[in-house]
C-alpha cells in the first residue's frame, strides 16, 4: 500500500503530572477533552498526519508521565525525539519552577538537533493563574524557545503549538531533506508497526487507568 506520508518525525511532551500533557495530545488528535486526571503510566503515544509546505509529515507524539517514578522509563525516549514540547500549568507555579529540570535532562539525554517549545497549558483559567505570559515569554526567550499559553479545555492555540513545533523540527532538517525521506522509511515502517501493536511501556505493578 502507497505510504500516505513523506517523512515521520518523533515528538515528546515532558512536564510536571497534571499539567495536562495527555489532554492536549487527545485535543490535538481527537479534538477531545476530558476533565478527569488519570496520571500516564510510562509512556504512551498518538499519531497525526499534518502537511507543511507541500509535505505529508506523520507525527508520532509520546506522551510521558510526569511522575517522578517514571523518570527512568521516560529517559528512555529522549535520545529518539526530533522536537520536545515542555508543559507547565499556568495555574501551578511549582510546575513552572520544574522546568528548569526538564530541560536540563533534555540538554544530558537528547540529541543536539532537538527543536523545543515552552507551552503554558490552561490558559482558560485565568482566576487560577499562578505564572503570568510575561514570566513564561521570558523564559522562553532565555532558553531560545518559541512560546505560546494554551488551553486544551477551550482548544486554544493547541494545534498552533504542536504545528510549530514540527515546522522547527522540518526546518532543522530542511538541508538534508533528501537523504532524510530515505532515511526515514525505517523508522516509518518501525512507527507502523509500533502503531499497530499499540505498544505502551508501563509499570507492571500499576494498572494503566489514564482515561484522558
Ligand atoms: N482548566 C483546564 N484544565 C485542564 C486543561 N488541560 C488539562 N486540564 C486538566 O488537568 C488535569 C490533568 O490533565 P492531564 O492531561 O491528565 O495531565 P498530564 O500532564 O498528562 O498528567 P500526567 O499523566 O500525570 O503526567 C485534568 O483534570 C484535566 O482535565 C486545560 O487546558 N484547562
Amino acid at each position: 500500500m502507497a505510504k500516505q506520508y513523506d517523512v515521520l518525525f518523533r515528538l515528546l511532551m515532558l512536564g510536571d503530572s497534571g499539567v495536562g500533557k495527555t489532554c492536549m495530545l487527545r485535543r490535538f488528535t481527537e479534538g477531545e477533552f476530558d476533565t478527569s486526571h488519570i496520571s500516564t503510566i510510562g509512556v504512551d503515544f498518538k499519531m497525526k498526519t499534518l502537511e507543511i509546505d507541500g509535505i505529508k509529515v506523520r507525527v508520532q507524539i509520546w506522551d510521558t508521565a510526569g511522575q517522578e517514578r517514571y523518570q527512568t522509563i521516560t529517559k528512555q525516549y529522549y535520545r529518539r525525539a526530533q522536537g520536545i514540547v515542555f508543559v507547565y500549568d499556568i495555574t501551578n507555579k511549582p510546575s513552572f519552577q520544574h522546568l528548569a529540570k526538564w530541560v536540563s535532562d533534555v540538554d544530558e539525554y537528547a540529541p543536539d538537533m532537538v527543536q523545543r517549545i515552552l507551552v503554558g497549558n490552561k490558559s482558560d483559567d485565568e482566576m487560577r493563574r499562578q505564572v503570568t505570559t510575561d514570566q513564561g515569554s521570558k523564559l522562553a526567550e532565555t532558553y531560545g524557545m518559541d512560546f505560546f499559553e494554551t488551553s486544551a479545555s477551550a482548544s486554544s492555540n493547541i494545534t498552533e503549538s504542536f504545528t510549530r513545533v514540527v515546522e522547527l523540527v522540518l526546518q532543522a532538517h530542511k538541508r538534508d531533506v533528501d537523504n532524510l525521506f530515505g532515511s526515514l522509511d525505517n523508522h516509518l515502517d518501525n512507527a507502523t508497526l509500533e502503531e499497530e501493536k499499540s505498544v505502551k511501556h508501563v509499570d507492571n505493578n500499576t494498572q494503566r487507568t489514564c482515561a484522558c
